[in-house]
């Protein structure tokens, strides 16, 4: 994970690399009948894509059909073309634990700059909601409203799960082991993210706050949904300069997160990314996040620990997404904090 000494401004528009992110085909981990061969192809494709292209690669071969994406992706902009007071009415402070349903243009935030974009949060709901950080009920657009919009996201994020324990089960072959990233095949959490981008302002300043400012991912694997905006999403390349990951149709743009980092000792690295949005339509994507079990104890795999690093103390991964949700959200007439704060240095966009 990133720290404080590491920090630099990343919204700043930088060089533009015209390196290509690698393409990872993941259908022989779906397919129950597929050769031992064609896995180990997959694996050792998925290895190279996470240690040499900065663990940011496109995926095809995991099943969906690009007409079930792109219905994902208009009933997105369905979401955001609703009337404000209808999004107001789910807005997250309305939540039990103050975080689940959606959030204006500005409120989130990263490294202290407010993000210009729009959301709704979904996390698995609890057996017993309550007003505890990360345990109460989600906030839905109504049935009237949006019909079937909630049954088919929750239908989504099973789907989702799937194809994220076939990446566990890539990356355990590549790595070895087993024992933890069995682990990480059961009883997933997950976090769907439904944005929202109005273009940014021909003049506008990026010192302000950028579409979705640069950040690394604080779970396990991102399966980013987007719609086919070019230029909007970026990623920081091993030289400083950004690679734009523009989307192509049917595949998936996926990304490692701090928890694989950790656990890897920085093998498969959490990149930072960023939106800068600029264009003329409104952008929609849709962040899948794969996580760890909530209450999974996170160190660094036995013989990762890098020369000369100390072993990280172990937390757990929902202590650690607590701590990063709950820092993550102002309201608009909240000051921000001037310099980031210790405990917001990794953040989800
Ligand atoms: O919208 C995008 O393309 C990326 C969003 C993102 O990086 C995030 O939500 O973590
Ligand atoms: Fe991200």
């Amino acid at each position: 994970m990133p720290d404080i000494e590491m920090l630099k401004d990343r919204s700043a528009e930088g060089s533009v690399s015209t390196e290509r992110l690698p393409i990872v085909d993941i259908s022989p981990y779906l397919d129950s009948s597929s050769s031992e061969e064609a896995r180990k192809v997959a694996s050792q494709t998925l290895d190279k894509a996470c240690r040499e292209f900065a663990g940011f690669f496109y995926v095809t071969g995991h099943g969906l059909a690009p007409e079930y994406m792109k219905d994902l992706l208009k009933l997105g902009h369905k979401f955001f073309e609703q009337p404000q007071e209808k999004k107001d009415s789910i807005h997250i402070f309305k939540s039990m634990d103050r975080v689940r349903g959606y959030q204006k243009i500005g409120e989130n935030v990263t490294y202290a700059k407010r993000d210009q974009q729009e959301a709704l949060d979904i996390y698995p709901e609890p057996e017993n909601p309550s007003t505890a950080q990360l345990e109460g009920s989600q906030l839905w657009p109504s049935e009237d409203d949006l019909p079937g919009f909630r049954d088919t996201l929750l239908d989504y994020t099973e789907k989702m799960k799937k194809i994220g324990h076939a990446f566990m089960r890539a990356m355990c072959d590549a790595l070895g082991h087993r024992e933890m990233f069995d682990q990480l095949q059961d009883d997933n959490y997950w976090v769907l993210r439904v944005i929202g981008y109005p273009p940014l302002p021909e003049e506008y300043d990026l010192d302000k706050g950028i579409s979705c400012g640069a950040h690394t991912d604080y779970g396990c694997l991102t399966f980013l949904l987007a719609d086919d905006t070019p230029g909007a999403l970026q990623v920081e390349s091993k030289d400083g300069s950004w690679i734009p990951a523009d989307p192509i149709p049917g595949a998936y743009v996926v990304n490692i997160g701090d928890i694989i980092d950790t656990l890897t000792g920085h093998q498969y690295k959490s990149t930072y990314h960023r939106v800068i949005h600029r264009g003329s339509n409104y952008r929609v994507s849709m962040p899948f996040f794969f996580e760890p079990q909530r209450d999974q104890v996170i160190q660094t795999l036995p013989g990762m620990v890098p020369a000369g690093e100390k072993a990280v103390e172990p937390f757990t991964y929902f202590d650690h997404l607590k701590r990063m949700i709950y820092n993550h959200f102002v309201s608009n007439d909240e000051a921000l904090p001037e310099k980031p704060n210790a405990n917001a240095l990794t953040q989800r966009g």
